[in-house]
């Protein structure tokens, strides 16, 4: 579903370049996926190349026949979702709000809230804020926020970075759901064992090189 094609991306670094990825080229079927390696050898870089937030330096993402290609710098068809780690939920709106906005920059609706986040397992929290939302919650939310727009690969960072063992082991219980339900492409970065023991497939990123371990 999500072919990524030749895909090379450095960072300026002082006089010189951090190479993050290198000549990376590999493909993501339906599924959950989680791409694990050690901290900043770029996980989070390849998930925001994926989803268009940053353009590569050379090379072409493609999510079926919807491709980002570096060379003309443009992210316009972007077809993914990136979930940052620190949700980015808006803190002075409703859980409903919340979703209702994110629909509403894509341009769509959203006509039952509840129907969301009952998906998300937040029945009934429809009117609280983030603040009044646990860390376990705030990321069901900032999920149920990506499936508004209905994209076919989302890309949650590191979805449970912040949470328990027990909460992990629902959000990854949730991940591979919303994965499986729609057959859509679930990819992670993570460094959590619960979320790796429940993918379908895992990617290493190391040296700028992506392989696939799993
Ligand atoms: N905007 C930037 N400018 C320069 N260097 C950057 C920038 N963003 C990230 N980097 C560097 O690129 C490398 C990869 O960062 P990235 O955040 O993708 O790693 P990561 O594997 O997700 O790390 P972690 O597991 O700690 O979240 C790191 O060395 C980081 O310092």
């Amino acid at each position: 579903m999500l072919t990524v094609d030749h895909v090379s991306l450095t960072y300026p670094d002082g006089q010189d370049v951090l190479t993050v990825l290198k000549d990376v080229t590999f493909e993501v079927p339906s599924g959950l996926t989680a791409v694990v390696g050690p901290s900043g050898t770029g996980k989070s870089t390849l998930l925001r190349v994926i989803a268009g937030l940053q353009i590569a330096d050379q090379g072409t993402v493609c999510v079926g026949e919807y491709c980002i290609d570096s060379s003309k710098h443009d992210a316009g068809t972007a077809q993914s979702i990136y979930v940052p780690q620190d949700f980015q939920l808006v803190p002075f709106l409703s859980a409903a709000e919340n979703l209702q906005l994110a629909a509403e920059m894509r341009g769509r609706n959203v006509n039952d809230p509840e129907i969301l986040l009952k998906i998300v397992g937040l029945q009934g929290l429809a009117k609280r804020v983030p603040e009044e939302l646990s860390g376990g919650q705030q990321q069901r939310l900032a999920l149920a926020r990506a499936l508004t727009v209905q994209a076919r690969v989302l890309l949650p960072d590191e979805p449970t970075g912040s949470l328990d063992s027990e909460t992990s082991q629902g959000i990854a219980a949730l991940l591979r759901e919303i994965a499986h339900s729609d057959q859509r492409c679930v990819i992670v970065a993570t460094h959590d064992s619960a979320l790796v023991d429940v993918a379908d497939s895992v990617l290493s990123i190391q040296s700028g090189k992506v392989q696939k371990i799993r």
